[in-house]
């Protein structure tokens, strides 16, 4: 898997752009992990979202580029009028806690309940991210978080968005799954389907 620019586009042309949904918690980490994936920069006084910022960029999987389009969601509550809106299309959704801070896991329920209300794929990858490994006031084990993940079906990984640990491996698996999805990403492209242009309606083509 590689990275490309844009002057790639003519090379190799997107197959499709993905939309990434970040949530989680305030202050879990989402717009770090995302600016570390797409700047490969990290503010260690990151302000809080306002509403939603997005990102575009763009990656080679397994030969195919793909767009990506990422949404950081605000974790603070007064926001969260705009959540459905969010959701929709959203084919890999991303749902951060903090490994320091307990209730930031806790209120994973709430966030699990919250895709399964607004989603509009329901076959959506989840993937759990616990964020902040770097720090060492650690609350909350590896264990817990992958039984979370388990319990619900998601993918898991543990990361820094300070020491990169994890962000790149974190985005690439959840692409990779997607692609491999049968449906999530193909399904809302037109299909030409021969018969219904032929005057006959025998399948085959009229001109
Ligand atoms: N040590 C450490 N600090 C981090 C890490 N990720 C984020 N932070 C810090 O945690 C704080 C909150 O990070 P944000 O990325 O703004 O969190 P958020 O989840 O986007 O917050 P909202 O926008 O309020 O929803 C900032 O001060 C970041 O610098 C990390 O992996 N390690």
């Amino acid at each position: 898997m590689a990275f490309i620019g844009d002057a790639d586009e003519q090379n190799n042309p997107s197959i499709t752009t993905l939309k990434i949904l970040i949530i989680g918690e305030s202050g879990v980490g989402k717009s770090s992990l995302m600016l570390r994936f797409v700047d490969d920069s990290f503010d260690p006084e990151q302000p809080a979202t306002i509403g939603v910022d997005f990102r575009v960029t763009s990656m080679v999987v397994d030969g195919n580029r793909v767009k990506l389009a990422i949404w950081d969601t605000a974790g603070q509550e007064r926001f969260r009028t705009l959540t459905p809106s969010y959701y929709r299309g959203g084919q890999g959704i991303i749902c951060v806690y903090d490994v320091t801070n307990r209730s930031t896991f806790e209120h994973l329920d709430h966030w699990m309940t919250e895709v399964d209300t607004y989603s509009t794929k329901d076959d959506a990858v989840k993937m759990i991210v616990g964020n902040k490994i770097d720090l060492p006031n650690r609350v909350v084990s590896r264990e817990e978080g992958m039984k979370f993940a388990k319990r619900h079906r998601a993918l898991f990984i543990e990361a820094s968005a300070k020491t990169k640990e994890g962000v790149q491996c974190a985005f690439e698996e959840l692409i990779q799954k997607i692609i491999q999805t049968p449906g999530l990403w193909d399904s809302d492209k037109p299909t030409f389907r021969l018969g219904q242009q032929a005057t006959g309606g025998d399948g085959m083509c009229g001109c």
